[in-house]
Formats: C-alpha cells, sequence, structure tokens
C-alpha cells in the first residue's frame, strides 16, 4: 500500500506565506550573489586599473620587469613544485575529512611558498614566506634554478626576518649600469648613515657613520675614489649637523683640483703642503680633545651618537684625498728631507689619534689613496678605520692592503677584477650583516651640480671648534683653557 500523498503547499493562507518567504529568501540569495559577484568586478578593476597605471608610469627599463614579475607570478606554483621548493602535508585537515567521499583517503595537500612580489628597472625583488622543510638553504641552492627559468643574471636569497627570504632576481647587471646621482639640496633624513649606492642585485647599500671613526678608500686611479667622497659633500652639505674639512695630496690651493667645485661647503681647506697639512691635523686633535673634556659637561654622555649630532656639535668629516702625500717617508739626510720626514711622522701620530679617540667625540677621517700599503697609510691607522673599501686594483698585494686577506677567499668580490671601464665607480667593500664582500655601484655627481649645492650651503660651513666655543660658553665653560691645554698636547 502505497502513502498518501502530502502535499508540499496547500491553498491556504499559509502556504502562500511560506511561498511568499521561499521567494524571499530565494531573491535575497540572488542579490547577495550579485552584490558579492559586484564587488569582485569591482576589486579586480581596481587591480587591474592599478597595475596598469603602474605600467604606464614606470621607465622601459621597469616595463620590462613589470612583464617578468607577471611571469614569475603567473609561473610561480608550478616553478615551485619542479625544483623541490614544495611541502606534501599528509594530514588531511577538518575540512578535507568532511568533503571527501566515505570510504576515500583524502588526498594530501602540496603547498608552495607564498610570495608577494615588487619590480625595478634592474628585475624583480621576491618576497617569500619559508615552509617546514623549504627554508633559506633550500632557496639557496635552488637560486641558479630560478636565474634560469626567470632569464635572469643573478639570483640572491637573504633572510627577510623570521619565517621570511626575499630573492633578489637581476635582469641585467646593476654594477655595469652607469647611475647618477642628483642632488636634491635638502638635509638627509639622517646623517648616520651614507647612502653608497647599490650592489651586484640592486639593493641600496649605505655605510653606517654613526660611531665610525674612520673609513679607508683605495683604488687605482680614475676609477671613482674622489667621485664618491663629492657624492657625500652634495648628500651631506644641506645638513647643519655636518662640517667637512679637505687636505688634498693632489692640489696646492682649493681652487685646483676635485675639490673646488666644493670649496665653499669646506670650513678648511689645505693641498700638498705638509706643514698646512700637519697645522690643520693639529688643529683637529685640539677639536677632538676639547670635545673629549667637554662632551660630559655640555652634552651629559660620553658618547655623542648617544644623543645624535647636530648643528651646534656637528660630525666632522675630514677628509685626506691622496693620502699619501702627507705620510710618506722622505728619505735622505739633507735638512729638508729631514723636516718633511719629521712633518709626515707627526702627521701620522696626528690622524692616528683622530681615528683611534675621535669616535665618540664625532669625528671622522676618511683617507683616500690609490694603493693602500702601509707606505701610503701607516697600518696603525689603516687597520683600525672600522670601514674600508677598493675600487680597482692591479695586483692581488694590493687588494689585500685595502681589504684584508679575507679578500683572497672572495674572487668574485676581488678589486683585481673591477679592472675595466665598465667598473668605473664600483667599489667592494665589507658590509654589515653579510658574509663576505660587496660590490657597490655608486653614482655620478654632476660638477654643476656639486658646485650648485656647495653655493647653496656655504652658510653652514662653520668651523666646529667656534661651534663648540659658543656651545660651551651656553653652559657656562670657557673654551680656551681646554682648547690651550689641547693644543699642548698635540
Ligand atoms: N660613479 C661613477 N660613475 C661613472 N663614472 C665615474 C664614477 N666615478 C668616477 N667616474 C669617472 O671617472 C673619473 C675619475 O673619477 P675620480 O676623480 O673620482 O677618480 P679617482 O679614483 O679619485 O682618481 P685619482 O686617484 O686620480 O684622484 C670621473 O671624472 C668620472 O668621469
Amino acid at each position: 500500500m502505497s502513502a498518501p500523498l502530502v502535499p508540499l503547499a496547500g491553498n491556504g493562507p499559509l502556504a502562500t506565506s511560506t511561498l511568499e518567504t521561499a521567494e524571499l529568501v530565494s531573491e535575497t540569495g540572488r542579490q547577495v550573489v550579485f552584490g558579492l559577484a559586484g564587488v569582485c568586478l569591482l576589486a579586480l578593476v581596481v587591480w587591474a586599473l592599478v597595475w596598469i597605471v603602474r605600467y604606464v608610469r614606470a621607465d622601459p627599463l621597469t616595463r620590462v620587469s613589470i612583464r617578468q614579475e607577471v611571469r614569475i607570478r603567473q609561473g610561480w606554483a608550478r616553478l615551485a613544485k619542479m625544483t623541490g621548493l614544495s611541502v606534501i602535508d599528509r594530514t588531511p585537515t577538518l575540512l578535507d575529512s568532511l568533503s571527501t567521499p566515505q570510504g576515500q583517503e583524502p588526498k594530501p595537500r602540496e603547498h608552495v611558498p607564498k610570495i608577494t612580489t615588487k619590480s625595478d628597472q634592474f628585475g624583480v625583488i621576491v618576497h617569500a614566506k619559508l615552509l617546514p622543510n623549504v627554508g633559506l638553504e633550500e632557496f639557496q641552492k635552488k637560486a641558479r634554478f630560478l636565474a634560469a627559468a626567470w632569464k635572469c643574471v643573478r639570483v640572491s636569497v637573504l633572510a627577510d626576518g623570521p619565517g621570511r627570504v626575499v630573492i633578489r632576481a637581476v635582469r641585467s647587471d646593476p654594477l655595469t649600469v652607469p647611475a647618477t646621482f642628483k642632488p636634491s639640496g635638502k638635509p638627509p633624513a639622517s646623517v648616520e648613515s651614507w647612502p653608497l649606492g647599490v650592489d651586484e642585485y640592486a639593493a641600496e647599500v649605505a655605510i653606517r657613520l654613526a660611531n665610525i671613526p674612520g673609513v679607508s678608500v683605495a683604488g687605482l686611479p680614475g676609477y671613482g675614489k674622489t667621485m664618491m667622497i663629492n657624492g657625500l659633500i652634495c648628500q651631506f652639505a644641506p645638513s647643519a649637523a655636518v662640517q667637512f674639512a679637505v687636505a688634498d695630496g693632489k692640489v696646492s690651493t682649493a681652487d685646483e683640483g676635485d675639490y673646488a667645485d666644493v670649496t665653499d661647503r669646506l670650513f678648511a681647506f689645505v693641498g700638498d703642503d705638509l706643514t698646512e697639512a700637519n697645522a690643520l691635523f693639529k688643529d683637529m686633535v685640539a677639536l677632538r680633545r676639547a670635545r673629549t673634556s667637554l662632551i660630559k659637561r655640555v652634552r651629559r654622555t660620553a658618547n655623542i651618537w648617544k644623543v645624535g649630532v647636530d648643528k651646534d656639535w656637528p660630525l666632522v668629516v675630514l677628509i685626506i684625498d691622496e693620502a699619501q702625500t702627507f705620510f710618506r717617508d722622505h728619505k735622505g739626510n739633507d735638512r729638508e728631507s729631514k723636516r718633511l720626514a719629521a712633518l709626515a711622522a707627526d702627521n701620522a701620530r696626528l690622524v692616528e689619534d683622530l681615528v683611534k679617540k675621535g669616535r665618540s667625540a664625532g669625528m671622522l677621517v676618511i683617507l683616500a689613496t690609490q694603493k693602500a700599503t702601509g707606505d701610503a697609510i701607516p697600518t696603525f691607522i689603516r687597520d683600525v678605520c672600522p670601514v674600508g673599501m677598493s675600487f680597482a686594483q692591479k695586483t692581488a698585494d694590493a687588494a689585500v692592503a685595502a681589504l684584508g686577506e679575507d679578500i683572497r677567499n672572495w674572487p668574485e668580490a676581488n678589486p683585481v677584477s673591477l679592472q675595466d671601464p665598465a667598473y668605473v665607480g664600483v667599489a667592494s667593500m665589507v658590509t654589515q650583516g653579510r658574509e663576505g664582500f660587496t660590490r657597490v655601484r655608486m653614482p655620478l655627481v654632476d660638477e654643476a651640480d656639486a658646485a650648485r649645492i656647495a653655493q647653496q650651503t656655504a652658510n653652514l660651513a662653520v668651523h666646529p671648534t667656534e661651534l663648540l666655543r659658543k656651545l660651551a660658553a651656553r653652559t657656562g665653560v670657557s673654551l680656551d683653557s681646554v682648547l690651550d691645554m689641547g693644543r699642548d698636547a698635540a
């Protein structure tokens, strides 16, 4: 016997309202679905617009990188699996268990690291999240496969905080692409760090200036030592928290040579005259001593970098270019040779004082020479400079003199291999937090720009001793006795 059929909806008022409610629900459902689809479409349009605007506004090289970036994103899941940068998860999630038909095993899931990408004129920067068994080392091992798949000249993989790596994929070699720097004339955000240029992966490289008393710069003539120092002056000239003095062993007067354009922004300049250079170095040592003896009283600290430099207590940068001129031993028994030899020895002693004791007083010495052997920069000065860099060098020994024995273990970064016109403006150096040596491409600064910046900021050039005198007077201390003591000792 069949069961009586029960009508789903009758003709009564209750049945009508159930029908209406059902229609209302389905209508609301349709609206929600359409609404969601609309939001998704809008998001898609906005996303597409952002990419189009980025693409149109980009320079031609960055456009190529944007296309490369799109290809990297599209092909990432597949490439990661092919190169072994994926992990199989055999433990089913709750959703997997519920959605798998009864009697069947949930399928294992294959995960690939999640990535985000960014492009610039040199290539693409990929940030990836690590997975269990897919760590920094695994990425580094696969770097050359990624480079081949992405058609890049180089791919570097570095740690990027806990659980993340940053992959730098460069299509064109940033070291051989000349760069220019147009100084803005605005004070830098910080004077504690000197942006130098970009490394072989187009990542920015900077030198810390805080707590650094000495930088040694070596390199064959014409490879960019002075250009780099001019770049430093142009970047920091608009800040009253930095004062510069130059001793240039290549010229006799300030209007000759490489610093002629920036003389207006220097508080002192001496040429190749050893007596004048000696007077400048004595002056700097006296300032160093006066600062050291006053710092506690006027700045309430023993290290200026704890409170930072400012216009009253600026970072004093003493640039000694063609340093060998001032330190070279003068052989000979005649009177003049003996006088020059004594001056050279005294210069070395004074500069040693600045490099060994100037850090906490906010003094920095930059020594530039062609070959950083002990006769050019005495080793007791060179070896205590925390930062050493070298442009191209002719011999392995010259590279070792400039960068230390360890450079022999890094043949790719050895400055001997930078002897090529394509590498004018490229130096090798140790950078913080990185193993080995980094090659850095520095930008070219136009002479006219350097002159413009120096003129615009000439009013900021003040002898730091005068600033210290005023500062001391404000705190009720007379500087003269302190300075006299410093001069006598120097
Ligand atoms: N970063 C750079 N990019 C491109 N070209 C550069 C760069 N630096 C320097 N040059 C070129 O090399 C020339 C020489 O540079 P610079 O005077 O800085 O060399 P140097 O190493 O100081 O030489 P020297 O030891 O003879 O003083 C510059 O006039 C410029 O044409």
